[in-house]
């Protein structure tokens, strides 16, 4: 496996435990998370009822505490009296009439906490009493109010009802300086006869009254446990800064957050999902909260109403669940690591041990491909292999030994003893050397005949050694080698030494091996045994006249005459040059005359074919001369046969040639 291959398993080892992990972990964390976002909404839900009742709650005291103060007896004859004189006047009635109101504001001041002015304003707009948090109070101060719109606005209503302004920044008190945010609640003040006599204005630190949301508090906000959002009908922000100067106050929700925005405008209440917020809302109308209260009616700004109120809390995600719980994500590293890390070794070790699987798997095919080619050689070797167990039986042989013997390996192999296809001419020599491999020296080898399936012999050479063990001997291998072709050899060579080349027939030495046998079978049986000496007359002359090729012709001529003269026991040998010798079995001396009397007259009268470029008919006629003689009983060789039959011949040679001539014994 290559290294590009390597590294494509490694990046699928790596990306796919890691989407395992994934696909187990994403729906366990899916259904926690979808849980926690549950949980949040009606947290929020409940957040949401809670804030709303507590601000509904604590401008309803504002607006009761207003109310009862405006109907307070004393309020309307402070008011009543100095209406009618339009000027201070400080009588003793007066003087303790204005210290109670004065201590009742004073009370109402640093009791409630909330105010941050009261003022009690006559119809003309001006100011007889006023009470400030901030002290020194000025002792009568008299301020023109009538211009401000919740003075205005209070002269226009009816007993018990009240003005409510939206909240806005404000100086307090006589310190312009010093700016918050405040909330004008204004009622009319009238006496027991129904004579409106002025207006009770109470300016409401509205940073006070939203201070008791807990969810408007930065520190609560900064937690992430939620924020408070509080809006006018137009978008304007309407909590103030936790230091009451309103760091947001009055800025749109749109540029703040133009999606809460978008949520809060849409509906009257519900639940949005922001981006990284939930945000749970509801509006209220201001001059609805009557029915809460003991106002008869309240008027406020109707373009400011109604007020959004929302609770917004961080939606629970799957980063801030794992931030919450740093062991948890320390678990999930550590999952992912080890199923990433489970893959990589998983690919390496497999990588490894593809390699070794493809290293024996070549391993292996060259064993079989070199099994094989030993089986082959095995099998079709030019020699013969077998292997025999201690009695001689085949356990295994070779193709090429079962072709010779015509078997098929199912038929031998632990079936068959080798000696039973060793000729029985043979087999003694074979047994030999097979006692030999079992014996101490271990090898053996013989030349031995083997029989084959058509009967057929075919000599060959076994040479065996013994396969031994520690165990003993296991069993024999034989290389077998075929001696046909030496042994034909052989033949050929001895009988080439005893032929003569140019006219096919025995020479002398085969003369001899004849007659050895011949003399034998003759001696043993008493029959006659005649020799006749032949000689070619005057070749000399022919190999002179006509050239030592065309005396090769004759003296072949001569050997196709005599030998389709004699009979086939007769043996017709070349003796030499132009000598040839005739050996008769079984044939008297008168019977002998006879064959060669039949012989020279053959000769004599059938002219040797030589061709027309040596005479004109192509025909050259020649004579032989010849001596006959007896083998003696007795004469263990053919030599003084021969040495008569000579004499004969020369006797016939001297008498003239183209004769016969018996030579006695
Ligand atoms: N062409 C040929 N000539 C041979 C061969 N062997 C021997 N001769 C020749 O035969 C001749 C024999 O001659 P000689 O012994 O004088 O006898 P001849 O001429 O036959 O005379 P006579 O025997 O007395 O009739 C010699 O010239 C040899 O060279 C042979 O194989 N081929």
């Amino acid at each position: 496996m290559n290294l590009k291959a390597l590294w494509a398993r490694l990046t699928v080892a790596t990306l796919l435990p890691v989407a395992l992990v994934t696909m187990t972990l994403y729906p366990i964390f899916a259904s926690y998370l979808e849980e926690r976002v549950d949980n949040a909404r009606q947290a929020t839900e409940a957040l949401l009822a809670s804030e709303y009742d507590m601000l509904l709650r604590g401008m309803n005291e504002s607006f009761n505490q207003v109310l009862a103060t405006a109907e307070y007896p004393l309020l309307s004859r402070v008011l009543a009296r100095q209406t009618a004189t339009q000027t201070p006047s400080w009588g003793l009635a007066a003087q303790n009439d204005w210290e109670q109101l004065e201590t009742l504001f004073d009370t109402l001041l640093t009791h409630f906490g909330r105010y941050t002015r009261l003022a009690v304003i006559d119809t003309n707009g001006h100011e007889w009493v006023t009470a400030t948090a901030m002290p020194p109070l000025p002792r009568p101060p008299v301020f023109g109010l009538g211009a401000t719109p919740a003075f205005q606005e209070a002269m226009t209503l009816q007993s018990r009802d009240l003005y409510v302004s939206p909240p806005r920044l404000g100086a307090s008190g006589e310190d312009a300086t010093l700016v918050m945010t405040v909330i004008d609640i204004a009622t009319p003040i009238f006496d027991e006869r129904g004579q409106r006599l002025g207006v009770l204005l109470f300016t409401l630190d509205w940073s006070r009254l939203t201070a008791n949301l807990p969810h408007a508090r930065e520190d609560v906000r900064e937690d992430g446990r939620g924020e408070a959002l509080l809006v006018d009908a137009q978008g304007s922000w309407l909590l103030p800064g936790s230091d009451g100067q309103g760091d947001r106050f009055g800025q749109p929700l749109m540029n703040l957050w133009p999606a809460a925005w978008e949520a809060v405008s849409a509906r009257n209440q519900g639940m949005a999902t922001l981006d990284e917020h939930l945000l749970g809302f509801r509006s209220h109308d201001i001059r609805t909260q009557h029915y809460r209260s003991q106002a008869g009616m309240i008027v406020s700004q109707p373009e400011t109403l109604p007020w959004r109120l929302g609770i917004l809390m961080p939606r629970p995600s799957l980063a801030g669940l794992l931030k919450e719980n740093p062991v948890q994500l320390l678990a999930i590293a550590l999952v992912y690591l080890l199923s990433v890390a489970f893959g990589v070794f998983w690919v390496l070790s497999n990588h490894r041990l593809r390699g070794l699987r493809q290293r024996a798997l070549q391993f292996s095919r060259e064993a079989r491909q070199y099994a094989g080619e030993v089986q082959d050689l095995y099998e079709h070797a030019p020699c013969g292999y077998h292997s025999l167990d201690s009695n001689g039986r085949v356990v295994k042989i070779n193709r090429t030994e079962l072709d010779w013997l015509g078997y098929r390996a199912a038929e031998v192999i632990d079936k068959r003893h080798y000696r039973d296809f060793v000729t029985p001419e043979t087999r003694e020599a074979f047994d030999a050397a097979f006692r030999q491999v079992l014996g101490q020296g271990q090898e053996g080898s013989a030349e031995c005949e083997l029989l084959c399936r058509d009967g057929t012999h075919l000599p060959v050479v076994i040479q065996a050694t013994a396969q031994v063990t520690e165990e003993g001997f296991q069993y024999s291998r034989a290389m077998v080698f075929d001696l046909s072709d030496r042994k034909q050899l052989e033949e050929r060579l001895a009988k080439q030494a005893l032929t003569d080349p140019l006219t096919g027939l025995g020479n002398r030495r085969y003369l001899e091996g004849q007659a050895a046998r011949e003399i034998a079978r003759a001696q043993r049986s008493g029959a006659p045994l005649s020799l006749i000496a032949v000689d070619l007359d005057h070749f000399k002359c022919i190999n002179d006249s006509y050239g030592h090729d065309v005396g090769d012709l004759v003296l072949q001529d001569f050997a196709n005459t005599a030998r389709d003269l004699l009979r086939d026991g007769d043996v017709l040998c070349r003796m030499g040059g132009e000598e040839f010798a005739v050996l008769l079995p079984d044939t008297t001396h008168e019977q002998a005359m006879l064959v060669a009397e039949r012989l020279r007259e053959a000769i004599a009268t059938t002219p040797a074919r030589v061709g027309h470029a040596v005479t004109a008919d192509g025909m050259l006629a020649y004579s032989t001369s010849l001596g006959v003689t007896l083998v003696s009983a007795g004469e263990a060789s053919l030599k003084p046969a021969i040495k008569r039959a000579d004499q004969g011949l020369y006797a016939a040679k001297e008498a003239g040639r183209n004769r016969v001539h018996w030579e006695e014994a």
